[in-house]
């Protein structure tokens, strides 16, 4: 037996690379998990760092309406202007003087600084670059267009902007329409912006950031979140080839091991179902072949030999010059009876012991399945057979009978039972002996059992009685021919041990369905048939007539058996 080391190659590529497939996949999972979870945690400080601005840029937006829009119309046609002037915000207010016709002599023109308003516009520096605060008025003269306060990180400036840009209202018109909320949207330069807008008073107020730098600082926090994620993965990574691949390889390593023992289990399994059902030979050793090869490792290149006695079963593929295999002797009643072999028929790795141990545990089996078998069968055969002949005894001649009635019954086909008693037999007994006399009934036997076609039937019905069944006759000629070949046999010598010995034998015959329509009345009537023939003419044969039961109910004395 070549038995082949375990280790190289235990585990195939495949299952490598599934358990690489399956860890890598497991940390981007992971990493991306992490990812969503840290991104998760900063949006809402990304978000609460813009409202924070728009906050400051609010905050002071109640003083600044108090203290300043009542008292200093932003804009004035003649009178009051405001103006932005060595870096602060003037109000310029102009009054006529007038006579006491109420003419106009002159004007004064006076002129306010508003430290507190420059401060505010000032503020919005600190916001962000983009940053840019407007105050707009509705423009009176000019219907749909508003005068605007624009203030930024590098100018303060009025501008006329218009309140439609293509038949859509831009964002200070919402304002001055009493709206008020935070929007992403384009402004009056046409770049995007995020706006948060309110009325305030008659007028409305915007703060806006370029969409751009506010997307800068979330790009920065990307690229941070990246940067983690890249790391959360190279530490998965090596994570993976460190711990956990070895690990999962132990795991796929048992997965492997239990599957090939479930494999074992369901092989056994179906064995021992196959042989509680009495499949044919040739069937139950082929399933027997085909389950051990499904449960091998490589049933792909497998093949089964079991040799039982003289008798051979291979399974397909199956070469005796192959040399990768595995086998176990067949002990039958302590003693050599077969061989199970598997075999490879490509250099491979048997997963040793286990497989030894499944092909033991088969051979086992099997050897103790033929033994119960062998038993089984020798208790049939002693219950159904003569001990000295092996001709079927009386037990099994009456079932034979009842199946050949019931089948007649079926097709009209006739039957005849033979009732065959030997004449002078007990003579031979008592001159030559018993053991003679029991060699002399088993030559008889092989002779009779020469005479009949093999759907007939001869049985021992005891002592020196026999009977012939023959089954599916035409007529009663046909019984007689056979009686006749039977007188012809018997009446031949017989040379037992050197001796020449003589015999006859008396022949009683029933027909079915003519003179009787059960087993129990063609017996009795062939028996009665036998015993006129006898006390007539020995060596002869009679077939029933009910004449012959008037007879024997005038004489009495008939034997029955
Ligand atoms: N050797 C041997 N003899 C047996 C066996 N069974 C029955 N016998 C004997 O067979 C004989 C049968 O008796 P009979 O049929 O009356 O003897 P027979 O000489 O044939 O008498 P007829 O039938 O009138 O010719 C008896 O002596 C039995 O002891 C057996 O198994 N072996």
């Amino acid at each position: 037996m070549l038995k082949f080391p375990l280790g190289h190659g235990l585990f195939s590529k495949c299952d490598d690379y599934k358990v690489i497939i399956a860890g890598s996949l497991s940390v981007v999972g992971l990493a991306l998990v992490a990812g969503i979870a840290v991104y998760s945690l900063m949006k809402p400080q990304i978000e609460s760092a813009f409202s924070r601005n728009m906050e400051i840029a609010l905050k002071n937006k109640p003083h600044f309406f108090e203290n300043q829009t009542e008292k200093f119309p932003m804009y004035a046609h003649h009178d009051s202007f405001l103006a932005w002037a060595d870096n602060q915000l003037i109000l310029h207010i102009k009054k006529d003087v007038l006579d006491q016709y109420e003419q106009r002599i002159g004007s004064i023109t006076t002129e306010k600084r508003l430290p507190q308003l420059t401060s505010y516009l000032r503020e919005i520096k600190e916001i962000s670059k983009s940053a840019e605060l407007i105050l707009c008025e509705t423009l009176e003269v000019a219907g749909q267009e508003m005068i605007c306060l624009l203030s930024n990180a590098h100018f303060v400036k009025f501008e006329q902007l218009p309140s439609e840009v293509r038949e859509t209202k831009t964002l200070m018109s919402y304002a001055l329409d009493g709206k008020s909320g935070i929007t992403s949207m384009n402004e009056y330069r046409q770049v995007p912006v995020v706006a948060s807008f309110t009325p305030v008073g008659s007028l409305g107020m915007a703060l806006i950031l370029d969409k751009e730098e506010l997307c800068s600082a979330m790009m920065e926090q990307g690229k941070i979140i990246a940067a983690f994620v890249f790391v959360l993965i190279i530490t998965g990574l090596l994570l993976l080839f460190w711990l956990i691949l070895p690990l999962m390889r132990k795991l796929a390593h048992s997965e492997r091991k239990a599957r090939e023992r479930l494999k074992e289990c369901q092989c056994l399994h179906g064995i021992r179902r196959d042989m509680e059902h009495n499949l044919p030979e040739e069937e139950f050793y082929q399933k027997v072949m085909v389950r051990l090869i499904k449960a091998m490792q490589f049933p792909e290149i497998t093949s089964v030999m079991i040799k039982l006695g003289d008798k051979q079963f291979v399974s397909d593929r199956y070469n005796k010059d192959l040399m990768h295999r595995l086998q176990a002797q067949i002990i039958v009643n302590g003693e050599a009876y077969g061989w199970l072999q598997v075999i490879y028929s490509e250099e491979r790795p048997f997963w040793i012991p286990e497989e030894q141990d499944l092909i033991d545990t088969i051979a086992s089996d099997l050897g103790r399945w033929i033994e119960q078998n062998q038993t089984k069968q020798r208790i049939t055969q002693m219950a159904t057979h003569d001990g000295l002949t092996g001709l079927p005894n009386r037990y099994l001649l009456h079932d034979r009978i009842k199946q050949v009635l019931a089948h007649g019954r079926r097709t009209h086909e006739q039957a005849a039972v033979l009732f065959i008693d030997l004449d002078r037999f007990k003579s031979i007994n008592d001159s030559q002996g018993h053991a003679i006399g029991d060699l002399l009934l088993q030559e008889v036997a092989t002779r009779l059992a020469a005479i009949i076609r093999s759907a007939d039937t001869v049985a021992r019905h005891g002592g020196d009685e026999f009977i012939i069944l023959l089954q599916n006759i035409t007529d009663s000629q046909e019984a007689k021919v056979v009686a006749q070949k039977i007188l012809n046999e018997l009446t031949q010598p017989f040379h037992i041990h050197g001796k020449e010995l003589h015999i006859g034998g008396s022949i009683g015959i029933a027909l079915f369905p003519h003179d009787g329509d059960d087993v129990e009345t063609l017996l009795r009537n062939s028996d009665i048939a036998m015993y006129h023939a006898k006390k007539s003419d020995r060596n002869s044969y009679r077939f029933f007539s009910p004449e012959m039961n008037q007879k024997i109910a005038e004489n009495g004395s008939v034997e029955l058996r």
